[in-house]
């Protein structure tokens, strides 16, 4: 299980201190998956950053499995446990995808089980293998090659950022298929960032994140009627604006 436990966290932005996590505390139990969702710029991927230690918080705790890491710095979550799929992956020049998947994986992969993580995320296995990460990849590729990446172990917790952006219809579908197994299994736990309604609907809960606070937590049936209202409020203000 991961516990946070009032999470806040400052930036300094041209000189004046700015909130970007403010008291922030949820737990994703065993085998759950958890969908944070909420408006641009609400302070989702900054919390998924501070969950793997990439952005330090100034206070709070978080305790994976009882055990404390918040001092833990980002190797050493990973090796706690934690998978990290970035919402904008970085990309590790000249490195073959097989190299990459086998680092990912901590044990040497064959080439069958590379080219299994590769079909997983919809990739033509025997096209992309071997080639380079390199500039020569889309957005939408290399997306999926982290992904595959993150599939590449079992982790306690695996944290996906906007899974869906830039990814095709086609391969999209292939994801769903893919997180709903993980979900189904429930040998790790899931915390999904995304604004897609597929996604959203497959959550046990659901965490609304706006002006870095959690404005709503609770279960799926709980939350989505506050979800599309916070939506038609969103189109209503939207519409008023474009009349005016
Ligand atoms: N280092 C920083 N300095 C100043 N502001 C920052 C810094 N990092 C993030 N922010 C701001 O913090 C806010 C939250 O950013 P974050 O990327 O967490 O949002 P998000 O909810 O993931 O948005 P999106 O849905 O667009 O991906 C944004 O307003 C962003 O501009």
């Amino acid at each position: 299980m991961l516990k946070a436990e009032n999470l806040t966290l400052y930036v300094n932005d041209n000189g004046s201190r700015k909130c970007l996590l403010n008291d922030i505390s949820f737990h994703v139990d065993d085998g759950e998956m958890l969908v944070i969702t909420g408006p641009n710029g609400g302070g989702k991927s900054t919390l998924a950053k501070t969950l793997i230690g990439i952005e330090k918080a100034d206070s709070g705790k978080i305790m994976l499995n009882e055990q404390d890491i918040t001092d833990y710095d980002i190797n050493h979550r990973a090796n706690a446990g934690i998978g990290y799929a970035f919402q904008q992956p970085p990309r590790f020049k000249g490195m073959p995808v097989s190299k990459l998947l086998t680092l990912a994986a901590g044990r040497s992969l064959s080439i069958d089980e590379c080219c299994d993580l590769l079909t997983a995320v919809g990739l033509c296995a025997e096209e992309y293998v071997e080639r380079q990460i390199d500039g020569t990849l889309s957005g939408g590729e290399m997306k999926r090659i982290e992904i595959a990446s993150v599939l590449a172990k079992d982790h306690e917790l695996c944290i996906f950022d906007e899974p869906e952006a830039g990814i095709d219809l086609w391969s999209f579908s292939m994801l769903i298929q893919k997180f709903e197994e993980m979900h189904k299994e429930k040998k790790q736990s899931l915390i999904v960032i995304s604004h897609q309604e597929k996604i959203i609907d497959m959550a046990d809960r659901i965490m609304i994140i706006d002006d870095g606070e959690i404005k709503k937590i609770g279960k799926r049936e709980d939350v989505l009627p506050y979800l599309n209202g916070v939506q038609k409020c969103h189109n209503c203000a939207e519409n008023r604006e474009r009349r005016a």
